[in-house]
């Protein structure tokens, strides 16, 4: 499948004069591909299992809101005609317009063959498939549309007619790949409509998968059911942004093990996909359970699960998940039939233990060795550049404390880690030092506070909203107030989940809203954000509420996934394998880090996952080439 055709949904409707929609058609899974007429003029051709259409495309208004979800709708005004896209990988989508739009500009900008010319010619009827978006074709656009404001400013002014404008093309013609054009690209929210279209303010960021993460990408692709690991800050959660922008919306489901996690991906929590509660009952109770019709709609219509974090996942859970998908499914298929796209590194934190007895992981149970058909490591890290810190934390993740870690480690205690004048996060092993530190250090601040109250569009689902949404119910701030932005804002801007800021005052007014300095040097008015979940009954649930947490301190399970740039970390208290890991490798660098109460025993790496690491390694070094069958007809391989 090339750039110019996406697999989607369709709903065309034919409107009349006023807008009105005489006729409606749905049409699921078909191909929507876009091309050339004999005349090199742009169509869109869509094949539909009893006919297929030709639309001339000289004219169009494309909304794309909700690209995101896969769904976006193109008006040809001039045919009467809308066509009304779901279901659309995003990515795939988002190549798809970008390359309809800018290939309409280039071709505005040579002149469409007149009507009278068509009818005399005699070339016969052709549709080609329109050729990738090139550089040279965003610079064409690009020209041409400065060029169009330029002529509209003259034309008020000399009532010309129309200027012609000539472009000098830049030297080659580089192809834009997909992915390119999809991720590099975005397009600010305002350019709607064609004609508006402003590649000037095309923002180009480079942010391209390495060889590793690509084929992960190519594997999930090709339907494997995968399971990606790889240390902190390898780009597992990075790259599940990338496949879920690759498959389709409707039909794919993002889940991770906290709502913390989720968040991070967008997605929501595995429990509140699956609908079965705890998934203590027996089987029985938890096909009942999954069996409700707004659950067991989700059940069925899951085609690709992703879960994140699975070092987190209790393996009885999986196991019960993996029996209630067949049940529900009534498919005789490992879980069901469903490809499964699991993420995670197994040396981070563990699942929850049930009271004395230690908690299964994932990978110790039968079902996990019936549904991962392929196992693959990510290597190259990307959250920390300096290489002694990452061979620091390498080691720290599997157990190992030689005297260079101690050394290093210890050395950080007489940091003194503050940025742009905040202080450090204080990562804690415990919730209850967390809060302790929060209001013990919003009191000791002189000034009235200001408490926000989140409005919840269902107030019986407010547990589960604390749960999963990182905006808790009510949250008191202060000036002075040291805080942590909890959803992206503004990413090109730096005002990202995670951006860490210092409230400096309030707006006037009844609303009162909080203005943070980020330590990025952004001064903001804080305005409220929403965050929607889907509940396990497939009910959307909505909290409206200042994106806002205080961040003198956080727990250490809350900050699995997160990126820090200042943190100071105290160990004293560690009580699980994997956490000073997890703790150590969100710092960025050993200079934004401050360790304290660090010796030997902080160090701890599960056995059980060691031995199932210390297998896939033994595998890497006894096998050429580098893909191998291993135990269970799965596929390891290594880079
Ligand atoms: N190919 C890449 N090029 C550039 N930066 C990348 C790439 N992949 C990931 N990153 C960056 O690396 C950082 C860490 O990525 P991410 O949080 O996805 O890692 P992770 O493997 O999920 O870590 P953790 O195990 O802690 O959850 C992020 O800032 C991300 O943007
Ligand atoms: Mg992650």
């Amino acid at each position: 499948m090339q750039n110019g055709s996406i697999v989607c949904s369709v709903s065309l409707e034919e409107v009349s004069g006023t807008g009105s929609i005489i006729k409606k058609t749905q049409h699921k899974n078909v191909t929507l591909t876009l091309g050339r007429d004999e005349f090199k003029e742009l169509q869109l051709f869509l094949d539909l299992p009893k006919k297929v259409m030709h639309m001339c495309i000289r004219e169009v208004v494309v909304h794309k809101k909700f690209m995101k979800d896969g769904k976006a709708t193109i008006r040809l005004p001039d045919q009467r005609l809308q066509l009304l896209i779901s279901n659309c990988p995003p990515d795939k989508l988002a190549v798809f317009l970008k390359t309809l739009q800018t290939k309409l500009e280039v071709l505005r900008e040579k002149g469409f063959v007149s009507q009278r010319q068509r009818m005399l010619s005699e070339e016969p009827r052709a549709f080609t498939e329109i050729s990738p978006l090139t550089i040279k074709d965003l610079q064409l656009a690009q020209t041409a549309n400065r060029g169009r404001n330029e002529a509209n400013t003259l034309s008020t002014t000399l009532s010309s007619g129309g200027v012609k404008r000539k472009f000098v093309p830049s030297e080659g013609q580089e192809n834009l790949p997909a992915e390119s054009a999809a991720n590099k690209t975005t397009i600010s929210k305002k350019q709607k409509v064609c004609n508006n279209i402003s590649p000037s303010k095309i923002i180009v960021q480079p942010v391209k998968l390495n060889k590793e993460q690509m084929s992960v990408l190519e594997a999930v692709l090709r339907g494997r059911n995968i399971f990606f690991t790889g240390s902190a800050g390898t780009g597992k959660s990075f790259l599940l942004k990338r496949i879920i922008g690759a498959l389709p919306p409707h039909h794919t489901y993002i889940t991770a093990s906290t709502g913390v996690a989720a968040c991070h991906i967008g997605g929501t929590t595995l429990h509140a996909f699956a609908g079965i509660g705890s998934g203590k009952g027996d089987l029985t109770q938890c096909v009942e359970l999954a069996s409700r019709q707004q659950v067991a709609q989700h059940w069925r219509r899951c085609h690709h699960l992703i879960i994140d974090e699975i070092s987190m996942v209790d393996g009885d859970y999986f196991e019960k998940l993996e029996a209630v998908a067949r049940n529900v499914r009534k498919s005789d298929q490992p879980f069901g039939g469903i490809q499964l796209i699991v993420s995670g590194d197994f040396l981070q934190l563990p699942p929850v233990a049930k009271g004395s007895n230690k908690a299964r992981f994932c990978f110790q149970t039968s079902a996990w060795h019936k549904c991962i058909q392929t196992t693959l490591e990510l290597k190259e890290v990307h959250r920390q550049s300096d290489s002694h810190f990452i061979k620091v934390l390498q080691s720290v993740r599997l157990g190992l404390c030689p005297s260079y870690v101690t050394e290093t480690l210890m050395k950080t205690s007489r940091n003194k880690v503050e940025c742009n004048g905040l202080l450090a996060t204080q990562l804690c092993t415990h919730k209850e030092d967390v809060e302790s530190i929060n209001q013990h250090k919003l009191k000791g601040l002189e000034g009235a506070s200001r408490t926000f109250a989140a409005t919840d569009s269902e107030m019986v689902y407010k547990q589960s909203l604390d749960k999963l949404c990182p905006a808790s119910s009510t949250i008191e701030l202060k000036c002075g107030a040291q805080v942590l932005l909890c959803k992206n804002l503004d990413v090109q801007r730096g005002l990202v989940n995670g951006a860490r800021g210092i409230v400096t005052g309030f707006e006037p007014g009844v609303e009162g809203l909080p203005i943070v300095k980020f330590a990025c040097g952004l001064h903001e008015t804080i305005k409220l954000a929403r965050w929607t979940f889907r509940m396990g009954g497939g009910l959307m649930v909505t909290r409206k509420q200042i994106p806002l947490k205080l961040a003198w301190a956080i727990s250490i399970h809350k900050s699995q996934g997160m990126t820090l740039d200042c943190v100071e970390i105290s160990l004293s208290k560690v009580f699980e394998c994997g956490q000073a890991y997890v703790a150590l490798s969100r710092a960025k660098s050993l200079e934004g880090l401050r360790v304290v109460g660090f010796t030997g025993d902080c160090v701890r790496a599960n056995t059980d996952v060691l031995r199932f690491y210390t297998k896939l390694q033994l595998i890497q070094n006894s096998v050429e080439p580098r893909e191998v069958k291993a135990k269970h007809e799965n596929t390891v391989k290594f880079w």
